[in-house]
């Protein structure tokens, strides 16, 4: 674990969004109540981790935080509260549609499961992320689109060389980067990523999350990163929720969370993975000081 990790001891960061109450059910027959009164508050600068095993509710739980959900999924209860730098709250759930799309990506961004087949087939790399600029920043020249561009694939560890590629001629590590690229390009305040390198090999998925910590160091956004993959969470995260049938049972710093879980659930999940659990209780994935 990094030993500068903000759980060891640091004050965390302001508040930058905060879930209250939050309950989300999908109206089928009978009614599953996916998403229980979930309340958290994410920090300034802070990796969250969003643990639990499949079908607990972390994506619901994501898309409703962003407003995505579609039917038959119905927010029942709760909101997610923005709080930019300067200026009042947002409460997203008052937002309009025209509103929503504005705030989506310059303040909140996403990376969801499978985002790297999101990509157009037919459309070069650089007309897709210069897309998001002409979109989202009408007033910026086309030379400095362009730049901005190159420095974004650079900025996630591709050569700007890249840019004319269409999708199908990168590797699913490649393409994964440029959606990460594209959640970065606004320099959003938020980034929520479900399982963002799930479909890639081992050295992929660790090179991408070394760079997304790295970028988070330099850029100082937050991350909800969603997994179901603990000892992956333990590594990255400042502080842990685990969520269990809809609801977070436990919400610690990544450290006291692997060393002392206080309930039974997260026992259990950190029992599921052996590399956490040796003969002597040894952290193998890395490096307890
Ligand atoms: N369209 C839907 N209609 C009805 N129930 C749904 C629908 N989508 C999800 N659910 C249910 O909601 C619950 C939460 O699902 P969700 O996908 O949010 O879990 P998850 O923790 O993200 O799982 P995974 O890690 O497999 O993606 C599950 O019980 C699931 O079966």
């Amino acid at each position: 674990m990094k030993p500068d990790r903000k759980s060891d001891g640091a004050e965390p960061g302001p508040e930058v969004l905060t879930i209250e109450n939050f309950s989300i059910d999908y109206l089928v027959e009978p009614v599953v109540h996916a998403v229980r009164d979930v309340s958290l508050t994410l920090h300034r600068g802070e990796v969250l981790g969003l643990a639990g095993e499949s079908g607990c509710g972390k994506s619901t739980l994501a898309y409703g935080i962003v407003r995505l959900l579609k039917p038959p999924a119905s927010i029942v209860s709760g909101r997610a509260v923005f709080h930019p730098r300067d200026g009042a709250p947002v409460d997203w759930n008052e937002l309009g549609a025209e509103q929503l799309r504005a705030y989506r990506w310059d303040t909140i961004s996403m990376v969801f499961q499978g985002a790297m087949n999101s990509l157009n087939p037919v459309i070069s790399i650089r007309d897709q992320i210069e897309d998001i600029f002409t979109t989202h920043r009408p007033g910026m020249s086309r030379k400095e689109r362009r730049q901005r561009c190159g420095d974004l694939l650079e900025r996630v560890g591709v050569d700007r060389a890249r840019l004319s590629a269409y999708p199908h001629e990168l590797s699913g590590g490649m393409r994964q980067r440029v959606m990460i690229a594209m959640a970065m390009a606004l320099e959003p305040q938020v980034m929520i990523m479900d399982e963002p390198t799930t479909a890639l090999d081992v050295v992929v998925q660790r090179e991408i999350l070394q760079e997304l910590t790295r970028l988070r160091d330099e850029l100082g956004f937050a991350v909800i990163f969603i997994t179901h993959d603990l000892p992956l969470l333990l590594e990255i995260s400042d502080r842990i929720a685990v969520m269990r049938a809809g609801e977070i049972v436990e919400l610690a710093g990544a450290l006291q969370l692997y060393t002392e879980p206080r309930h039974e659930y997260t026992r259990k999940l950190l029992a599921s993975f052996p590399s956490l659990t040796g003969d002597r209780g040894s952290f193998v994935r890395g490096t307890v000081s």
